[in-house]
């Protein structure tokens, strides 16, 4: 997809101030720190358009990209960071929960795990959650720079079988450093545009 252009539209944290329109949206999910933000920009070619951190937590709303007016990408807070009081996580909780259940315009969820190692028991949970509001998912196995390219087939057959990915959905193997899989994830999302 040739990008020509992106617009930050809303940072919501209720369904309020969702942009109104019909858009297909297509929402990360996935560990704080895995990585979401660093897909976008990549996707995107654009090096910090959605703000990344080395330090967790970074993302802290529902922050709604809008592309070429022709889809938007939903950047969502991460789950799994220790450093959150019970209050932030019960709030985190509802504000995905809410969105990812009542949201028409999400076409799929774009599912980011770590290849290097298998998915934390936060993932699989997340995939089961996806699973059972029946949303398309997409699992994007990130940072493949990390490990030798000869290890990637081992480690995303490890990925689907602890995520018991269904053949409906698809792991792509990708990288933010290099753009390995860019052009597979928007070969992936052309069905839903
Ligand atoms: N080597 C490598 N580093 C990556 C890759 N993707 C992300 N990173 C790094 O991982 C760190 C976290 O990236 P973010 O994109 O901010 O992660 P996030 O999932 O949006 O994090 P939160 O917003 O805190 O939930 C940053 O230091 C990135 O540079 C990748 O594919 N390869
Ligand atoms: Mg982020």
């Amino acid at each position: 997809m040739k990008i020509t252009n992106v617009e930050m539209v809303i940072s919501a944290v209720k369904p309020e101030q969702y942009p109104a329109g019909q858009l297909p949206e297509f929402a990360l999910a996935g560990r704080s720190n895995v990585g979401k933000s660093s897909f976008i920009n990549k996707m995107i070619n654009r090096k910090n358009f959605a703000r990344t951190s080395s330090k967790p937590g970074k993302t802290q709303t529902l922050n709604f990209y809008r592309i070429n007016d022709a889809l938007y990408f939903v950047d969502v807070p991460g789950y799994g960071f220790a450093k959150v009081s019970k209050t932030e996580r019960e709030a985190w909780g509802k504000m995905i929960e809410t969105y990812f259940t009542t949201r028409e315009q999400l076409k799929a969820a774009l599912l980011i795990v770590d290849l290097r190692h298998p998915p934390t028991k936060d993932d699989v949970m997340m995939y089961e959650f996806l699973k059972h509001y029946n949303i398309p998912t997409l699992v994007i196995a990130t940072k493949a720079d990390k490990i030798p390219r000869g290890k990637w087939q081992q480690h995303a057959k490890v990925a689907k079988e602890t995520l018991r990915l269904i053949p409906d959905d698809e792991l792509i193997i990708f990288s933010a450093e290099t753009g390995q899989g860019k052009d597979e994830a928007w070969g992936a999302l052309q069905k839903w545009i």
